[in-house]
C-alpha cells in the first residue's frame, strides 16, 4: 500500500494529493497508482523467479482497464481472458496474441472463432462438449486449436464460497477421475492441440495449504496422462493468491508461493502457468468518495458517502472488508455505519466500525478497491459508472471516463404504443 500514503497529514497516491484528483475529476473516482501496480507485477514475477518455464497471465477480470493492462503489459504480462470483450482489450494494449490465455465456462461459438482468428495462445477448456466444439471450428479454418484441460481437483479453498471454484459442486473444470479418458478422446481429434492441463481453485485464498493440495492432485494427473503416452508440455495453476484488505494484516505473498509451487512442481518439466489478478491490482487502487452527510442515530450514527454499491459491489455482495479512511485525518475516530445512498440496506461499507472522524464534505477512501472494483459496477439507481484516474509520480491522467447510464430515449425514439 505504500503509494498511498499520507504526506502532510493528506492521503497521497504516489506524489500527488488525493483531493487535487477530486476537486478536478468529482467524486466517487478510482485511483490507481501505476508504481503500485508495477511492483506487484515484479514481486509477483520474482516469487516464481526459480522455476524455469513459466508465463503470466494477468486476470483482466480483475481490472480491464486499458491503462492497467498496458503497464502489465511492459511488465511482460500476458493475459487471461473470460470474454470476447477481455480479449480484445488485452490485444488493444499491446499483449501479444501468442501470450493470451482464454479462460470460462461460457465461450461461445463466436468466442472461440474470434479467439482463433486472432491466434491467442491457448484455450483452457472448461468441458469435453467445448473442446469438440473448438476442435470442429478450428479444423474448419485449418488451424489447429492449442489447449489445455481444467480440472476440477474438489479441493476447498477454504475462502467465500461465492468466489470457489475448485470444489465438485461448482461449475468450473472437468472431474478429476474423468480427465484420463476424456483427455485420450479429446488428444484425438484434429483441430486441437491438446497440451496439458489447468486447474483455478478459487479467489482471494489466503492459506496456501488448499493450492498445495490441489497442486499435488495435478501432479499425480500429469504422471497419468504421461503414463498413457500423451504430451503435456503445459499445466497452468490458475491466480487466487489473496491481498491484504486490512491495514497491518499480513499473509503469504508470492515468495512463499512461490517456493511451494517451486517445491511441489520440481521436476515435472513443463511450462507453468499462472494467471494472478487481485495480487497485482488490488492494493494498486482506491475508490475516493465525499461524505453526503452524517445521520445521526443510536447507537451510532451513519456516515453516508456519495459512492455506493453500485460503485463498489464487493461488501454487498461478499461481505467483503475495505479499509476506510479519511483522505485528511484528525487524529480523531468513531464509531459508525459507513452506507452508500442506494435504496437497500445491503449498500452498506462498514458496520458499526470505528473509523476516522469524518463530516460533511470530507473525503474518505476504501482502500484495496484495485481489483474487482470499477470492473464490477453497475448503474443501478441510474447512477453513472464513476471516472478512473491512473497516477504515475507527480502527473496523472483520467484512464476511464464517467459514463451515464443508459441514455433517456429521446421523444421520437419512444414508440407510439409507450406514448
Ligand atoms: C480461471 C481464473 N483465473 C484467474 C482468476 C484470478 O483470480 P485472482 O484475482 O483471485 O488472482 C480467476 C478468478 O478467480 C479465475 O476464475
Ligand atoms: N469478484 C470476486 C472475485 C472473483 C474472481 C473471479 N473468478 C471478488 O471481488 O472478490
Amino acid at each position: 500500500m505504500d503509494h498511498f500514503e499520507y504526506v502532510d497529514g493528506v492521503l497521497h497516491a504516489e506524489q500527488v494529493a488525493v483531493p487535487a484528483i477530486a476537486a478536478a475529476v468529482g467524486t466517487p473516482v478510482y485511483i490507481y497508482a501505476e508504481a503500485t501496480l508495477r511492483r506487484h507485477a515484479r514481486v509477483f514475477a520474482e516469487g516464481l523467479a526459480a522455476l524455469p518455464k513459466k508465463h503470466i497471465a494477468f486476470a483482466v477480470k480483475s481490472n480491464p482497464n486499458l491503462a492497467v493492462l498496458r503497464v502489465l503489459a511492459s511488465e511482460g504480462y500476458g493475459a487471461d481472458v473470460v470474454s470476447q470483450g477481455e480479449m480484445e482489450r488485452a490485444l488493444a494494449a499491446g499483449m501479444p496474441a501468442a501470450d493470451i490465455v482464454f479462460s470460462g465456462v461460457g465461450k461461445t461459438r463466436a468466442e472461440l472463432t474470434a479467439a482463433l482468428r486472432a491466434g491467442i495462445g491457448q484455450f483452457n477448456l472448461e468441458s469435453e462438449e467445448e473442446g469438440v466444439e473448438l476442435a470442429e471450428i478450428a479444423a474448419q479454418m485449418g488451424v489447429s486449436a492449442p489447449a489445455v484441460l481444467r480440472v476440477n481437483p474438489d479441493v476447498d479453498a477454504k475462502t467465500h464460497e461465492k468466489i470457489s471454484t475448485g470444489k465438485a459442486e461448482n461449475k468450473f473444470g472437468v472431474a478429476l477421475d474423468q480427465t484420463p479418458a476424456m483427455y485420450a478422446r479429446l488428444a484425438a481429434l484434429p483441430g486441437l492441440d491438446l497440451r496439458g492441463i489447468a486447474c483455478h481453485i478459487g479467489s482471494q485464498i489466503t492459506d496456501l495449504e488448499p493450492s498445495r493440495q490441489a497442486f499435488i492432485r495435478m501432479g499425480e494427473l500429469l504422471a497419468v496422462l504421461r503414463a498413457a503416452g500423451h504430451v503435456v508440455s503445459h499445466v497452468d495453476l490458475g491466480g487466487g493468491l489473496g491481498v491484504p484488505y486490512r491495514m497491518g494484516e499480513t499473509l503469504p505473498g508470492p515468495a512463499e508461493y512461490g517456493a511451494m509451487v517451486a517445491a511441489v512442481t520440481a521436476g515435472w518439466d513443463v511450462t507453468l502457468m499462472f494467471e494472478p489478478g487481485r495480487v497485482i491490482t488490488g492494493n494498486s487502487g482506491i475508490l475516493v468518495t465525499e461524505v453526503v452527510r452524517v445521520k445521526a442515530a443510536e447507537p451510532y450514527p451513519f456516515v453516508v458517502v456519495d459512492a455506493a454499491m453500485n460503485d463498489l459491489v464487493r461488501p454487498a455482495m461478499y461481505d467483503a472488508w475495505h479499509d476506510f479512511v479519511a483522505v485528511a485525518p484528525t487524529g480523531a475516530t468513531m464509531t459508525a455505519t459507513v452506507v452508500g445512498p442506494i435504496c437497500e440496506s445491503s449498500d452498506t461499507f462498514a458496520k458499526r466500525r470505528e473509523i476516522d472522524v469524518v463530516k460533511q464534505g470530507d473525503l474518505a477512501a476504501f482502500r484495496t478497491a484495485g481489483a474487482y472494483g470499477a470492473t464490477m459496477a453497475n448503474t443501478y439507481n441510474s447512477r453513472p459508472l464513476v471516472p478512473e484516474v491512473m497516477v504515475n509520480g507527480d502527473q496523472w491522467a483520467i484512464v476511464a471516463n464517467r459514463i451515464e447510464p443508459a441514455t433517456i430515449l429521446a421523444a421520437e425514439q419512444v414508440p407510439a404504443w409507450l406514448k
